[in-house]
């Protein structure tokens, strides 16, 4: 049997019309929750990603913020910057778009952002508290995926979960959170022998390599569940996964496509980030 797509982009618009309704609550009780996204340079997909943002909060009734900093701008001037949003009571949430430019030492960025505004779930702190099991900042797109494998239904608990990817963004973290749902995880890269003998044994696979067509029906189990997280641009520029979508849609028991799948789910769940960042801090006060 074909199949059932697991449609990213409709789950994001439900979950965003029930944010709509509570930034309208929060609104009422004095809470204006506000998101600064740091834009550094002129990459496009940075540059979409970003007005993505800006048009989700937009619809939320979100304050959102977007500083454009030139390419050249040094480590020094970001992490001023960043200082003068942390102490900005008006901020909730606070986000640098990534990639950086090289001559910026990303992790240096990420642990600048105080924790309680770091809306990425990116801080040391919060990715301790996260494989911890405690409450705290999920990165986006790791929780949008639970968010979409629970909305389904989906039993997690006893489950063999593949990452394929080791990224600090998606596949250290989805599998951190897979296991929080007593998944059994197994994590594979680019230096694992014989990748296809993990992939014929997940329940649950997680394709984060950024490499088109990666992963193809016939080596994955019958009736998995496969999270396609790779955004590739074809030579005719249209948008394609790291699965082969026709070939895993006869083999899998669920799918989600690119695009309309995780990305969407990605800035949904970041806003939702901003919204308890800024109920948390007024609760503080
Ligand atoms: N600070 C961060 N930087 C980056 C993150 C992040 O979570 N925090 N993730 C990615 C980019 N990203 C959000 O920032 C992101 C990626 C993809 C999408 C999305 O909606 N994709 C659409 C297709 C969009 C298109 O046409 O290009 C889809 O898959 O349907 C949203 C956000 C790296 N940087």
């Amino acid at each position: 049997m074909a199949a059932e797509i697991i449609y990213g982009k409709q789950l994001a618009e439900e979950f965003r019309l029930e944010m709509k309704h509570l930034v309208d609550e929060l609104k009422l009780k004095g809470i204006h929750p506000k998101l600064t996204v740091i834009l550094i340079g002129k990459d496009p997909a940075s540059q979409s990603y970003v007005k993505g943002k800006q048009k989700a909060s937009d619809f939320l009734g979100l304050e959102s913020e977007v500083i454009t900093l030139p390419t050249e701008t040094s480590e020094q001037e970001l992490l001023q910057r960043i200082d003068e949003l942390n102490n900005d009571n008006k901020v909730d949430g606070i986000l640098v778009q990534l990639p950086l430019p090289r001559h910026i030492d990303e992790q240096k960025v990420i642990e600048a952002i105080t924790p309680e505004k770091d809306v990425d779930g990116f801080h040391p702190m919060n990715i301790g508290r996260m494989m911890t099991g405690k409450a705290t900042f999920l990165p986006c797109t790791p929780y949008g995926i639970i968010h979409m494998i629970k909305a389904k239904n989906i039993s997690i608990d006893g489950k063999h979960a593949v990452i394929l990817g080791r990224s600090n963004i998606v596949g250290k973290p989805v599998g951190q959170l897979l296991l929080n749902e007593n998944a059994t995880v197994t994590y594979c890269h680019s230096r694992t022998k014989n990748i296809e003998d993990y992939i014929k044994t997940a329940d649950i696979l997680i394709v984060a390599v950024g490499k088109q067509a990666f992963v193809h029906g016939d080596q994955i189990k019958e009736g998995a569940v496969v999270i396609d997280v790779g955004v590739n641009r074809t030579d005719s520029g249209s948008l394609v996964g790291d699965v082969d979508f026709d070939s895993a849609k006869q083999k899998a028991a669920y799918l989600t496509p690119v695009p309309g799948g995780v990305g969407p789910m990605t800035i949904t769940m970041l806003l939702h980030n901003t919204i308890k960042a800024a109920k948390q801090r007024h609760a503080k006060r």
